[in-house]
């Protein structure tokens, strides 16, 4: 059993928690939070011991009726492993800590690349971060593209990816974010930084990307050209992308036209804070001509990277392979949309059940 600490406990840290603690082969051993705020109360009621983050705020937590099992240091003492989910930048300066301690860790997109060994996407690079000591799970935009250059590079070959990423101003709770009334180009410097970032996955890849803000909280949506190798056709990838567990080909005929009934459905769904662990991808949209493939695809920025954080626990101490360890994490989560959209996460936790 991997004994797992997370370090900053917001939108990723929190959701990264539930996922580790719904598998059979890791547990939570605590949690780090600068602050008892509403966050921290749900921390405790689903039982993780929490570390004051920043010792001297350690009263502010016994006074909000919330016990605190110690500071920071003893969490990444007595963990296996540490998630960082801390904001951008501030995981850089944890890594001494974690350093000191000699204790691995995993870091998020928001810092660069250099702050580990290893840049990370399951499907892509699993085997990268075998052994590793610090492994940084790329970006949810990063995520969301290596998920789709993966199987189209093994399959066709791929000659140059041209993505434009419109991505959503701030999440739901960040209400200090913008913009509240525009369409920014950001960055206004082409290409964008997902770009290069894409390539700390896939080193030879040509890629250019643009990215948009604008005002929405609900997912970013990618708008997709690339060319392949080879000359396809539309049915022949639709039917690649299908066969990818954490792609969602959306199905004419649902009346999803956009990112608010992605959200509808995974709540109506009772997936847990309504995520959408797939890349969410139209089938209407996808079109070939000659050897280039245009396609939309939405991301939820709060989630598509959570199942990559649980694998590259797996790839960091050697406990499976890619295949079997994405199988495992997906089927704790309830990944995988297939036929029936209304139920698809109590029916792969049956299958799950079932297979173990
Ligand atoms: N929210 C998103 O859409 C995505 C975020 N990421 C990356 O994940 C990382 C975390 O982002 P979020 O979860 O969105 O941020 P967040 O702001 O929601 O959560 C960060 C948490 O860390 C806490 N914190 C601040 N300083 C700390 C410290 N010194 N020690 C411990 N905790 C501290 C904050 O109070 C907060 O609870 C960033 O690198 C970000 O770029 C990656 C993919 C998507
Ligand atoms: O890394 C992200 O986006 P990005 O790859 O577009 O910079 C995450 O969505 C977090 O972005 P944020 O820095 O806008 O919170």
């Amino acid at each position: 059993m991997i004994r797992v600490g997370v370090n900053g406990y917001g939108t990723i840290g929190k959701r990264v928690a539930d996922a580790v603690e719904a598998q059979p082969d890791m547990e939570i051993i605590g949690v780090a939070k600068t602050q008892p705020n509403f966050e921290a109360h749900t921390a405790v009621k689903r039982g993780y011991p929490m570390y004051a983050a920043i010792p001297e705020r350690a009263p502010l937590f016994a006074e909000a009726g919330i016990e605190v099992a110690g500071e920071v240091d003893e969490l990444v003492a007595e963990a296996d492993i540490i998630v960082d989910c801390t904001p951008s930048g501030i995981g850089e300066q944890n890594r001494e800590l974690y350093e000191t301690h000699h204790t691995p860790a995993i870091f998020q997109g928001g810092e660069s690349a250099d702050v580990a060994d290893v840049s990370f996407n399951a499907r892509s690079n699993f085997d990268a971060a075998r052994d590793a000591d610090y492994v940084r799970v790329v970006s949810c935009n990063t995520t969301g593209l290596s998920r789709v250059i993966a199987p189209l590079e093994e399959e066709y070959g791929v000659e140059k990816v041209r993505a434009t990423l419109v991505r959503r101003g701030g999440d739901p709770g960040q209400n200090s974010r913008g913009p509240i009334n525009d369409i920014l180009p950001n960055p206004i410097k082409v290409p964008s930084h997902h770009g290069p970032d894409v390539k700390t996955i896939f080193p030879d890849l040509e890629i250019d990307t643009l990215g948009l803000k604008v005002p929405a909280t609900l997912m970013h949506v990618h708008a997709l050209n690339v060319t392949l190798g080879d000359d396809v056709t539309g049915a022949h990838v639709r039917q690649l992308l299908e066969d990818e567990d954490r792609i969602y080909v959306i199905p004419e005929g649902l009346g999803i036209d956009g990112a608010g009934k992605l959200k509808d459905l995974a709540l109506d769904a009772g997936r847990p804070r309504g995520d959408l662990w797939e890349n969410c991808v139209w089938g209407e949209s996808i079109g070939v001509n000659g050897r280039d493939l245009y396609l939309f695809q939405a991301i939820h920025q709060e989630s598509d990277v959570i199942p990559e954080n649980v694998d590259a626990i797996r790839a960091m101490f050697d406990l499976e392979d890619k295949e079997t360890s994405m199988q495992r994490t997906d089927r704790q989560l309830g990944v995988g949309i297939s036929g029936d959209p209304s139920g698809f996460s109590e029916q792969a936790r049956a299958e799950f059940a079932d297979d173990d």
